[in-house]
Order: C-alpha cells, then sequence, then structure tokens
C-alpha cells in the first residue's frame, strides 16, 4: 500500500496521470506474492516483475473470451478457436515462474532448516511434509495459480470502478474525504483497523460491488432436476446466476442505476452472502474465500488514495463526464482504464 501511495506521490509532482486499474493490480500482486512467498514480484517504478504480471493478464484475458466450444460440446477436443491450448500454455508459463519460487524456497530450507518463515508457502510445505500423497508439490503450485488469477484483476478492476465513480460525483469524494478528516485525520495512509470506524467508505464499497461485480455470473451445475420460477431445468444443466442484474432489479433497488452509497447507511445487507440481493463473492459453500481479504484491501486502498490526494481526469476531460461503460473479459472491468492525475494536498 505505501509503494501505491509513493507512486501516486511521484507522479503528482511530475504531473503524470496513474493508470488506477493497473497500478492496482500491480499493489495485489505483491500483496499476495508476500503473503504467499514472502516477496514482491513487480516493482512499480521498474519493468521488474513484467513477465509475471503479464502471464497472469494473458490467463485473465482466454479465460473472459466467448468460446463457441462452451455451447458446443462437440467442438471441445478440436478446441477450434484455440483459446484452451492458449490458456494451457500461459499457465504453464506462471506455473514455471511460481515453480521457481518454490525450488528457491526448498533450497533455503535445506540451508536453514529453522528459518523461521511463517508465511503460505512455508506452511503449504510443512503440510505436505506430513502427508505427501494428500498435499503434493502439483497441488501448492495450482493452489498460488488460483490464488494470483482469482485475487488481482477482480479486486483491481473493482478499485477502479470505486475510483471512477466517486470521482464522478464530487459530492460523494467529499463526504468521504470529511469522514476521513474527522476520523484518521487529512493525509493519513488508512489501515485495516481503521476501516470499521468508517462507515461511508464501507458504503462506497457495497455500492461499486452493487453496481460493478467483477464477477458478472455465478456458475452452479444442476445435480437433480429442480422446477424453479414455472421453469423446468433439467439435472446436470449448468445454470449462470446473473449477479449484475441482481444487483441493478428496480424490484429490489430504487433508482438503482444511481451510484448511492447512503442507500447502505440504513440497509442492514450485506455482501456475505446471506443476503442475495447482494452476493458479489458468491455465496453457499462455493463463496469466494477471498472476501474478507478483497473487502478489506479495496476499503484501504480507496480510503488511502482519496485520503491522500486530489484527483483530476486526464486530458480534457471533467472527472463529472467520466463514462462507465463496461468491457465483459474474465472481470467486467471499465472499457477505457481510469487515466488520472493525482494532487497533492
Ligand atoms: C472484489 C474482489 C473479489 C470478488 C468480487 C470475488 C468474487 C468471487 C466470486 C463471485 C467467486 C465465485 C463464488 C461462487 O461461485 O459462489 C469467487 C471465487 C474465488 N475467489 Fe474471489 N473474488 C474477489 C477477490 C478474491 C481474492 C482477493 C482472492 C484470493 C486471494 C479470491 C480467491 C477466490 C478463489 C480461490 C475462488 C474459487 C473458490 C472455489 O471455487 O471454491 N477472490 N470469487
Amino acid at each position: 500500500m505505501q509503494d501505491f501511495i509513493a507512486y501516486c506521490g511521484k507522479c503528482s509532482q511530475t504531473g503524470e496521470s496513474v493508470n488506477i486499474g493497473q497500478a492496482a493490480f500491480e499493489t495485489m500482486l505483491n500483496l499476495l506474492s508476500n503473503t504467499i512467498f514472502s516477496k514482491d514480484v513487480v516493482d512499480p517504478y521498474a519493468n521488474s516483475g513484467k513477465e509475471f504480471k503479464d502471464i497472469v493478464w494473458d490467463v485473465m484475458e482466454e479465460c473472459g473470451k466467448p468460446n463457441f466450444a462452451n455451447y458446443f460440446p462437440l467442438l471441445k477436443r478440436i478446441d477450434p478457436q484455440g483459446i484452451r491450448r492458449r490458456i494451457g500454455k500461459h499457465s504453464d508459463k506462471l506455473l514455471q515462474l511460481i515453480g521457481g519460487l518454490i525450488d528457491e524456497r526448498l533450497e533455503q530450507r535445506r540451508q536453514l532448516p529453522n528459518g523461521g518463515r511463517t508465511d503460505f508457502l512455508e506452511v503449504m510445505l510443512n503440510t505436505s511434509e506430513e502427508d505427501p500423497q494428500a498435499f503434493d508439490r502439483n497441488h501448492i503450485e495450482h493452489l498460488c495459480l488460483d490464488l494470483f488469477i482469482a485475487g488481482t484483476d477482480t479486486t483491481s478492476s473493482t478499485l477502479e470502478w470505486a475510483m471512477v465513480e466517486v470521482m464522478r460525483k464530487p459530492y460523494i469524494m467529499n463526504k468521504a474525504k470529511s469522514e476521513f478528516a474527522d476520523v484518521i485525520g487529512k493525509g493519513k495512509i488508512i489501515e485495516e483497523g481503521d476501516i470499521g470506524r468508517l462507515p461511508y467508505l464501507q458504503c462506497i464499497v457495497k455500492e461499486t460491488l452493487r453496481m460493478h461485480p467483477p464477477v458478472p455470473f455465478l456458475i452452479r451445475k444442476v445435480d437433480q432436476e429442480v422446477e424453479a420460477c414455472g421453469y423446468f431445468v433439467p439435472k446436470n444443466s449448468q445454470v449462470l446466476v446473473n449477479v449484475w442484474s441482481i444487483g441493478r432489479d428496480p424490484a429490489t433497488w430504487e433508482d438503482p442505476l444511481t451510484f448511492k452509497p447512503e442507500r447502505f447507511w440504513d440497509l442492514k445487507m450485506d455482501v456475505r452472502g446471506q443476503d442475495f440481493e447482494l452476493i458479489p463473492f458468491g455465496a453457499g459453500r462455493r463463496i469466494c474465500p477471498g472476501l474478507t481479504l478483497a473487502t478489506a484491501k479495496l476499503c484501504t486502498m480507496l480510503g488511502s488514495l482519496l485520503n491522500s490526494f486530489d484527483w483530476k481526469a486526464e486530458g480534457d476531460i471533467a472527472a463529472q463526464d467520466l463514462d462507465v461503460e463496461e468491457k465483459f473479459g474474465l472481470t467486467l472491468a471499465r472499457a477505457r482504464p481510469l487515466r488520472a492525475i493525482p494532487i497533492s494536498l
């Protein structure tokens, strides 16, 4: 987080714009790599780690492309668009990089058996040593791959949408800033422990997830035939739950197309899978395991960006005129990346 703010600080001195989604993506990559491997994989000032970042992007881009083979299973073996082949190629590259980091650690463990590390990789390696058949190196590599793919673009594109929506509405920006000034102090970085005292910030994050859920569809397979809302759904059907349209349903939400964080002031509704009107993280057994981490990081990143700088859109665009056009990849991102210029307070 400190690096992200320091990078914005440097841009504010030169008048350069920040690609908010990309900077947040790099922050999330480093956050995950530090949790798992205790090291950064990207340097925001240099091109180091570019390969890692590019491969994660490549995998997500391919996963987000419409694949005819999903609609006509006969085409699965042929893979007419080459999507499966390319995903395999990119994933293999990422697995190789992850494998390199695991080898590095195994070597460190050999040289220093009681190195005293407590990161996620250490826990996984210890678990694997206890029962190598239940949890082997292949599991460790693929679990790391899953976390990098599932945890980066989802969070960074949500942050980008939050910034767009707040910049479009100066009254929201001012209200958030005055909450930070009252509770934390102007110009300070927001820490996880502060979030509970910042209810308006939490409302902004919920409202962003309502209007711009980065995973617009939940996928389920029906394990027994069922009748729902007058439709017969055969066993083994694949069902898509449209989270995006649930969040914009006028039967549930007053004025659903307006970004209005205040709607959550008096609503006890949360994103934890109990309130089916708002399920950006899914629900039930397969609910997103990164929910708590993601909401905490969204609050601290957004809060720190807003509390550390004023923001202006790049070019001649007035912030109020920023568009909200969407582009569907693996996640539902903004069609044009938000480039915003930080201004020192
Ligand atoms: C704003 C951020 C995020 C959103 C909106 C989000 C949303 C989701 C959704 C909708 C699912 C499918 C849930 C279901 O089918 O019911 C999911 C699965 C998953 N998410 Fe997230 N996610 C986010 C961030 C993260 C982070 C930060 C991590 C990890 C570091 C993560 C790890 C995962 C994993 C591993 C799965 C697969 C779980 C399974 O299949 O059992 N997510 N996420």
